[in-house]
Order: structure tokens, then sequence, then C-alpha cells
């Protein structure tokens, strides 16, 4: 659909309309008086959410790439139906991030702005991963951002996923922010060839950290220290939390990355990853939910 007839179809006056991000790649722009927000339909992907009198919330590089077939560097990309690198010859985090999804409902409730969006299988996903699924992201825009991600299976045989909302947050600066609610929790080090490892207090950030937490439901709090805030992540349908930031010299690898913004990033991903792997049975389905909120 064309910008013109997603606007004919799915605009609310005043407060969401489309525009175009790039060349066929529409955005949903949305404005209230809580929160303003922008979603692209390129991987169902929130690239921005910003409270009414706060500093925006989501990070995005000012190098991202829009364009179908890839990834946009920021924001909350969704892995899905795996998280990290997957079978070889296979896309890192899955095959939904980089591919268009359709709108299915935009509302104006008493929480916020709810937008709809969903993919299902067609030939090519089934050429990657031959399974029948429904996925939609339901994304609520208010005082708090909640993000939904539904996964249905509309097979008749059960699957198996792992999944992210791998929310990219707008920091002060790294070396003065601590993310908390994981102290005692065991994690794989990825940057330590996945040892198991068990953290001690909060996460601080002195080098590269790329940690999968494991058997966690805990609410994490973003102590944003440069900008004065936490930010708090709740969750449910979760049972992972991975923290990631690549630091200098793995920034530097990234093409969608400008110098230096590895210092006003952190990723603190809501998921279900490594061991904690999803299954779900014919027409059942599976909700992971992120619910951001400033305090
Ligand atoms: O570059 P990508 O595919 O978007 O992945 C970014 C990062 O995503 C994180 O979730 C992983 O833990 C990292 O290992 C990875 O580098």
């Amino acid at each position: 659909m064309s910008v013109n007839e997603l606007n004919q179809k799915f605009a609310i006056a005043n407060v969401l309309n489309f525009v175009e991000a790039a060349a066929d790649v529409p955005v949903i722009e949305i404005k209230t008086a809580d929160a303003s927000a922008r979603i692209a339909l390129i991987g169902a992907q929130v690239l921005e959410w910003q409270p009414a009198g706060a500093e925006p919330v989501l990070w995005v590089s000012r190098a991202a790439v829009y364009q179908v077939g890839k990834g946009v560097r920021g924001g909350v990309p969704i892995c899905w139906p795996w998280f990290g690198a997957g079978e070889a010859g296979k896309p890192a985090h899955g095959f939904v991030r980089t591919r268009m999804w359709q709108v299915r409902s935009t509302t104006q409730t008493a929480d916020g702005v709810v937008v709809t969006l969903g993919i299902a299988d067609n030939a090519e996903t089934r050429a990657i991963w031959d399974y029948a699924f429904d996925l939609e992201m339901i994304v609520t825009v208010g005082k708090t951002l909640t993000m939904a991600l539904v996964t249905k299976n509309t097979g008749d045989v059960p699957f198996t996923i792992t999944d992210a909302l791998h929310t990219y947050f707008h920091i002060g600066d790294i070396a003065q922010t601590i993310v908390q609610g994981l102290d005692g929790t065991k994690y794989l080090d990825k940057v330590l060839d996945f040892t198991e490892h068990t953290q001690q207090g909060d996460v601080i950030f002195s080098g590269e950290t790329d940690r999968v937490y494991v058997d966690t439901k805990a609410t994490c709090v973003i102590n944003d220290t440069a900008q004065s805030r936490g930010i708090h992540i709740a969750k449910s349908g979760s049972d992972t939390t991975v923290v990631w930031n690549p630091w200098i010299e793995k920034e530097k690898g990234f093409a969608d990355m400008a110098a230096g913004e590895y210092q006003q990033m952190v990723c603190v991903e809501t998921c279900n990853a490594a061991d904690d792997k999803i299954t779900i049975a014919p027409k059942q389905m599976h909700s992971l939910v992120a619910v951001v909120s400033v305090g």
C-alpha cells in the first residue's frame, strides 16, 4: 500500500499519519498530549517513543539505513523466530526484522494510541523456516510504551522459537549508566565464549558487553545518570534479558553506526533466548511483552 492509501485507511486526524522514511518505506508518526512515537512498517520496528516533556527514550543511529531487506540500527528490532545467529546461511536474529509488515488496525484508547501490525508465512518465509504462523506486534503509545509480540501457530504441527524485543535505549553517557534488576542472575557472556557467570550487583559498562541473563522475569531499570532519569523495563512472557553495548572496536564493524555512538546507547532486550525456547502447539499462541516507562 502507498502512503496515501495507508493514510486514507488508517490515519487518525491530528494524532496518527504515515510518511515515508525513504522511498517505499512507510513510517507511522504519532503525536498526542502524552507522547510522540514513530514506527516503521519494515520490521514493525518502533523507532521512537518520547513522553511529553522527556528526552527521547529510544536510540536510533544517525547512520541507520531504511531499506527493505536491511535492519534499521536502533529502536526495537524484532528478533523472531530465532534470537542470535541461527543456522548457517540463515539471517541473524531471524527474518521478520527486515521484511515489510501489514497494518492491521490503528485506534485510540484510554491507554494511548494502539497500532497493530502483522505478518504471516508465505512462500519466502517457508523457504527459510517451514512453518505456518501469524505474528502480530501490538504497540500502545501513551505515558508508557507497551509492546506485545504475539506468535500464533496457524499450522498443524508444533514449532519452537526464540524471540526478542531488541530495544536500543538512548542514554546520556554509557560510562555513567548502570542497569539494575539483575543482581545474582546467571548469564552467558558472549564476549567470553558464552561462559556462565553470576551478576554481582548492578551492571556497569567499561568495555564491550554482550550478556544473556537467564531465568529472569525481573523488571530492569536503566539508571541514565547523565540525563537524571530511570528507564524502567517490565516484561512478561520472557525468561531472558540481554544486555548489549558494542563499545569502540565492535562499533567500527557496523557500517550503520556512526563513530562514538556507542556512548549514547544501551540495549536491554526482552527475550526468550539460549535454552529458554518456546514451543507453541497448533492453534496456540505466545505473547512476549515489554512495558517501558520513565521515572
Ligand atoms: O548486528 P545485529 O545482527 O543487529 O546484532 C546486534 C547485537 O544484538 C545483540 O542482541 C547480540 O547479543 C549481539 O551479539 C549482536 O551483535
